[in-house]
């Protein structure tokens, strides 16, 4: 039998309209949500549970809907897609796409050829290197904010979106996470890309010149050794070829940009300084999102990802992650946000007063795929502490760098 799950959320002691519209959902009233409890035996077949107005409408079939998995069909997408210009290229800056704002987000959406793929940032960006990097033949779609790239998916305006979560200098990328329990996307896949930062320049600068530097936060912190060598001021941009494109466009020959090499080539900048990240395996994890989630599978190594809160209580964040243990699951990423919707809890002791409490939201990526049985015992068991668990995507792990 082949079913489509829509959605796959787990709504444990606690509904979710007990949580607010904003934790459980995109803003959609409290009717769009579903809570029911995890039945195992359900969960095994993959019962179809649907909800939500954009999940009703029909999807039109695409081309290379499946991400593209490294090392399984082919590589070598980011080089294909670089094109044969000889390198410092001027292109028309005005023949780049323009990116998504939120008056741009009521067009019209993909024709149905191609997968669409948005991402927060400029062309040259890495969240564009990596949309690519999952979907070698997609057409990306460039976006101004992280908040434009979910509602171009929900308002069916691309298929799929690419969001960075987190760096191995920098750590986590917290909005992101906060932004995953806003929206009602699903994570279908995940993306590891290898990011190589250089210095950019007017054309004929030399890297002595430079007095201040424009990047991603992000990118800026994971460059600061040379940075501090250099003794520049940094600026914060929304994204690297963003900088770099203002780097361009102001034509101040004492600022500079971090950023990619194809941002260089597309903005016409000179490469004064290569691989000046401070640690060479440099490393950002991308999720892939879509409005459906997929079905997973067992034929290669999976990863899930959950979110959930546990009751007030000692060691109940020790006996919530012993479920995993007990069953050989390993743990890949913790990280705890704050629960906005609920963020302190108060705790009457007769003795000494009461204690204010911090409420905190656990995301953890597990490497199992709920189509494992250890997976789905594992979330059964962990529903008996969790006030609130969803599962958030399960989906192939990406092993090719
Ligand atoms: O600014 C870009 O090029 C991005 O794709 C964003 C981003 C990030 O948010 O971490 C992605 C990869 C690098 O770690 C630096 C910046």
């Amino acid at each position: 039998m082949a079913l489509k799950c829509a959605s796959l959320w787990v709504c444990a002691r606690n509904p979710c309209s007990n949580l607010g519209a904003s934790d459980c959902g995109s803003g959609n009233s409290g009717a769009a949500l579903i809570s029911f409890k995890l039945d195992l035996e359900k969960f095994r077949k993959w019962e179809c549970c649907r909800f939500g107005a954009l999940t009703q409408q029909a999807i039109t079939p695409v081309e290379d809907e499946k991400p593209h998995m490294p090392g399984v069909e082919s590589s070598g997408a980011i080089e294909r897609t670089r094109g044969n210009e000889p390198r410092g290229f001027h292109k028309d800056l005005n023949l780049l796409p323009k990116p998504l704002t939120a008056n741009g987000l009521s067009s019209s959406p993909s024709d149905g050829s191609k997968v669409r793929v948005a991402y927060q940032g400029l062309p040259g960006a890495y969240s564009e290197a990596a949309a690519l990097k999952a979907y070698p033949k997609c057409e990306t779609v460039p976006c101004d904010q992280f908040e434009e790239v979910f509602k171009a998916v929900e308002l069916w305006l691309v298929d799929k979106a690419v969001l960075p979560i987190e760096n191995s200098v920098g750590g986590s990328i917290h909005r992101n996470y906060d932004l995953l329990l806003r929206h009602r996307l699903h994570i279908v896949g995940e993306v590891q890309l290898q990011v190589n930062h250089c210095l950019l320049g007017l054309p004929g600068t030399r890297k002595e010149e430079i007095k201040s530097v424009l990047s991603h936060p992000m990118a800026l912190a994971q460059c600061d050794m040379m940075l501090c060598d250099l003794g520049v001021l940094r600026i914060s941009a929304y994204d690297t070829a963003g900088a770099a494109q203002m780097v361009a466009s102001t034509g101040v020959r004492e600022t500079g940009a971090i950023a990619s090499a194809k941002a260089a080539e597309i903005y016409g900048l000179d490469i004064l300084a290569e691989k000046i990240q401070d640690d060479n395996d440099n490393i950002t994890r991308f999720l892939i999102l879509a409005r459906e989630p997929i079905i997973p599978g067992t034929d290669r190594p999976y990863k899930t990802s959950i979110v959930f809160t546990l009751e007030e209580g000692p060691g109940v964040l020790f006996k919530a992650l012993s479920v995993f243990a007990l069953r050989s699951i390993n743990l890949s990423k913790i990280e705890s946000r704050p629960w906005k919707q609920h963020p302190l809890s108060v705790v009457d002791n007769s003795n000494e007063g009461s204690a204010k409490h911090f409420d905190y939201l656990f995301f953890i990526d597990f490497e199992a795929s709920m189509a494992e049985p250890r997976a789905q015992h594992a979330l059964g068991h962990l529903q008996e502490f969790a006030r609130f668990l969803r599962v958030l995507g399960s989906y192939p792990i990406d092993t090719v760098l």
